[in-house]
């Protein structure tokens, strides 16, 4: 199979659980959005599954291979990628260098900037001169030049404003579109949800819905219950 799987995870953060029995399964060319409000667990779930953070409990499995055990490098190999809450550009770099870091090929790379036209414009200058989105359009677009199978996404609009990340949502949707299974932690949750087609909300690490994005926009109680804790 080629999925990626989460079964009956528990993660473990200073004196307790902060996600507790979550399971679901990523599939190619499928965006799930996971929301829920702040302290949720949302970035230490991305964390377990793609080995920044031990599973307490649970198992994380890639296609046919469980990597619970596995290192971070391990699961990389196996097309697992994870854009960190906050991740930055090296900013002594240009946007090529920053992208050949992680490319494995030159059309590669020049494919990547065939989707961002304002990064294809600014290929030689350095990562430090570009604006905030820019600079988060290059994290993205370093993501997607190594070709993972399965994309974690945490917070990517973060300190840009809605309309320089509703720039960015098209290019995730494209990625997706080219087979990746792809999983997006984001604050702007109806944005997040527009581009999804699977939904898991959680709160106080317990996961509180589990269906498509297209039912929970259509029910708005169950999204603002699990942000008021009710
Ligand atoms: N380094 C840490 N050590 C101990 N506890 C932590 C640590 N980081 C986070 N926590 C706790 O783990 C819980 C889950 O935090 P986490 O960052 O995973 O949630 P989140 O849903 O991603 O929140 P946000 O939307 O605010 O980023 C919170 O109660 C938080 O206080």
């Amino acid at each position: 199979m080629n999925a990626l799987q989460v079964r009956d995870i528990t993660v473990t953060r200073g004196a307790g659980p902060v996600i507790r029995e979550v399971g679901f399964t990523l599939e190619p060319g499928r965006i799930t959005a996971l929301v829920g409000p702040n302290g949720a667990g949302k970035t230490s779930l991305l964390e377990a599954i793609s080995g920044v953070l031990p599973a307490a409990r649970g198992s994380v499995h890639i296609g046919d291979v469980e990597v619970t055990k596995h290192s971070r490098v391990a699961r990389a190999k196996l097309g697992l990628a994870h854009i960190e809450q906050g991740r930055a550009v090296f900013p002594g770099l240009t946007v090529l260098e920053n992208l050949k870091l992680t490319a494995r090929t030159w059309p590669r790379v020049d494919e990547v900037l065939a989707l961002f036209p304002e990064l294809d414009k600014r290929r030689n200058s350095p990562t430090a001169l570009l604006s905030g989105g820019e600079q988060q359009m290059v994290v993205l677009a370093r993501a997607f030049a190594a070709r993972p199978k399965f994309l974690l996404i945490d917070e990517m609009s973060l300190g840009l404003a809605p309309v320089v990340f509703t720039r960015l949502l098209p290019m995730v949707t494209r990625f997706a579109s080219e087979g990746a299974a792809i999983l997006l932690v984001e604050q702007f949750t109806h944005l997040a949800l527009g581009v999804s087609q699977d939904a898991i909300v959680v709160s106080s690490g317990r996961v509180t819905y589990q269906g498509t994005a297209e039912a929970l926009l259509a029910a708005p109680n169950t999204l603002h219950s699990a942000y008021l804790g009710e």
